[in-house]
């Protein structure tokens, strides 16, 4: 029988869980309801996270996995990329078993700053479910609406996969697909580049692929997919980045391509509920 485990620790401090399964773990902030940390059974961390945050309890952690819901980035009148990344969630629920081990966070407006509770009717649910198996992981991102009104969102799992030299790794399976470049006034550009190798500041917004993509940096390589989430994002701010809580040639160490619902929010009617995940897969060293 596989070992499982799921303890707590402390990291920047906030308050985190670890869950682990034959020689994996996944770590998550109650802040946030974010990934910080996964490593798979290799022993290799596949998740960037930079060692300039700041631990502040406000400014939104940078790496791991941010939860970005309800908007996002700054397209639309709400926080910028949401208050879900800002706030603290509930743990609802864990589970253990031979083949994987889970844990559920919830967050609802009581929970909320009044400023954050103003921005969006009220009645609403979220939840992060973080699934962790030896070489897999699964995070899913759930909203409800069990309020009176439509209630519409956007929203991702702005996810800061690492790695040892950006410029020598590469992201496989966008080809052929047409993005819209948010660092070239949205115009569209068709995916040329089998392998797509990022030595400059991008900020794509592509369709949600039919494949799953292929992550190839340093020694290990990482399978990507998802469901429900309409779009997919590719992010690196560049050497020329001016972010306070990244160091300067941070840049350097990770991609985010990022599960995403942006192009067209999501609208629920009273009663509605959507979900929308994205898989991570660790590959056998190359
Ligand atoms: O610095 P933040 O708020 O975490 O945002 C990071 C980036 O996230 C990306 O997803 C957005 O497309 C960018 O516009 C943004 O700069």
């Amino acid at each position: 029988m596989t070992p499982t485990a799921i303890t707590t620790d402390r990291w920047c401090g906030l308050d985190v869980v670890r869950l682990q399964i034959g020689g994996a773990q996944v770590t998550v902030s109650h802040w946030g309801a974010h990934v910080l940390s996964w490593i798979p059974t290799d022993g290799i961390e596949r998740l960037y996270l930079s060692p300039k945050n700041p631990g502040d309890g406000v400014t939104p952690i940078r790496g791991g996995i941010p939860v970005i819901f309800p908007q996002w980035a700054d397209q639309g009148p709400r926080t910028r990329h949401g208050f879900a990344r800002r706030v603290l969630w509930q743990m609802t629920e864990q589970k253990q078993d031979p083949a994987f081990v889970f844990a559920t966070w919830r967050l609802t407006p009581d929970a909320l700053p009044a400023s954050y509770r103003d921005e969006i009717p009220s009645g609403w649910w979220a939840e992060v479910t973080v699934m962790l198996s030896p070489d897999r992981l699964d995070v899913e991102l759930a909203v409800g609406n069990d309020g009176s009104t439509p209630l519409s969102f956007t929203g991702g799992l702005h996810t800061y996969l690492a790695t040892p030299e950006l410029e020598l790794s590469q992201l496989s399976g966008l080809y052929g697909l047409t993005y819209q470049d948010a660092n070239a006034q949205w115009q569209a550009v068709k995916e040329t580049a089998p392998e797509l190798v990022v030595d400059r500041a991008v900020n794509r917004v592509y369709p949600a692929p039919t494949r799953a993509l292929l992550w190839k940096s340093g020694k290990v390589a990482t399978g990507i997919d998802q469901a429900g989430f309409a779009n997919l994002v590719v992010w690196n701010p560049g050497e020329h980045h001016n972010l306070a809580d990244l160091p300067a040639d941070g840049f350097r160490r990770f991609l985010c391509v990022e599960a995403a619902q942006l192009t067209a929010p999501i609208t629920l009617d009273p009663r509605a509920e959507w979900a929308g995940r994205q898989s991570l897969v660790a590959l056998p060293s190359l």
